[in-house]
């Protein structure tokens, strides 16, 4: 089930250094959201707030709150890997793991969480590729090589990898940026296919691209090298890309600034 997510005063740091500054924000469920803004903004760091990976970084940490359907998820008594298991996350560079088979890769967070069963494993893997798009291209050789795939189907195989464990909440770094024009549309069908079920939070530098495929836009800034990032414009993409409120955004959004 897709979830609400949101972001309530949101600060995130590096040690000393405030990398966004008070992020509020309302993710709808079945949606597609597009954060965009120019390099340094933030919007990598906001993204991996919200599935807890900021802070794997030594000295990383994030302030303020976080909520998926009303449960904090950085709360005190939090499983961080059911957190997660929850919101998966799709990288800027397809990242199968190398020396394993197509198949293997699909069903990698399944086994994890401890399905052991073949059926099973076979069932999810299908229905995982099916949801990807990939399915056709893979079904007759699906114990060869995930690396032996083009690059478009790698992340595709990678967007299965994510969806196997059926998380309620997809984040998306820059999902197309290693990919051809062909390859990055077969993507953006996709996300809007799997908005029907998840909630999908995408950054993206591509404006074309977040005018495409996101129900919202949200538009981070720094209005000086070494200030935070922060949320410029939060609105309908609709609105975002026809008459945005801020000048900021008009102006980044028909290429004057950054
Ligand atoms: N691991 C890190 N350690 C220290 N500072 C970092 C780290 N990662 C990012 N930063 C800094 O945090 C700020 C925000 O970076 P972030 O990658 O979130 O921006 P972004 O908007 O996603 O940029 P881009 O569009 O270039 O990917 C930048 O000033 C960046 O240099």
């Amino acid at each position: 089930m897709a979830k609400r997510v949101e972001a309530t005063g949101v600060t995130a740091y590096y040690g000393s250094f405030k990398a966004i500054d008070d992020i509020n924000l309302n993710v709808e469920p079945k949606s597609v959201t597009a954060l965009i803004g120019p390099s340094g903004c933030g919007k990598s760091t906001f993204l991996r707030t919200i599935n807890r990976m900021h802070e794997v970084l030594p000295g990383a940490r994030v302030e303020g709150r976080l909520t998926v359907d009303d449960e904090d998820i950085y709360a005190k008594d939090v499983d961080v890997t059911a957190v997660r298991r929850m919101i998966g996350m799709v990288f800027q560079r397809p990242n199968p793991f190398p020396t394993m088979s197509i198949f293997d890769n699909v069903v990698a967070g399944l086994r994890l969480n401890g399905v052991r069963r073949k059926s099973v494993l076979q069932e999810a893997a299908e229905k995982a590729l099916v949801s990807a798009n990939l399915w056709d291209e893979v079904k007759d050789r699906l114990g060869k090589p995930g690396a032996g795939l083009s690059g478009g189907q790698q992340q595709r195989l990678c967007i299965a990898r994510t969806i196997a464990v059926e998380p309620q909440v997809v984040l998306m770094d820059e999902p197309c940026s290693a990919l051809d024009p062909i390859s990055t549309l077969a993507i953006e069908d996709l996300m809007f296919k799997l908005k029907d079920s998840y909630t999908i939070i995408i950054v993206t530098h591509n404006m074309q691209q977040a005018a495409r495929v996101s129900d919202r836009t949200a538009f981070f800034t720094i209005d000086r090298t070494g200030d935070p990032g922060r949320l410029v414009e939060y609105d309908t993409t609709q609105k975002m890309f026809s008459s945005p409120s801020e000048k900021k955004t008009e102006d980044y959004i028909t290429g004057r600034f950054g």
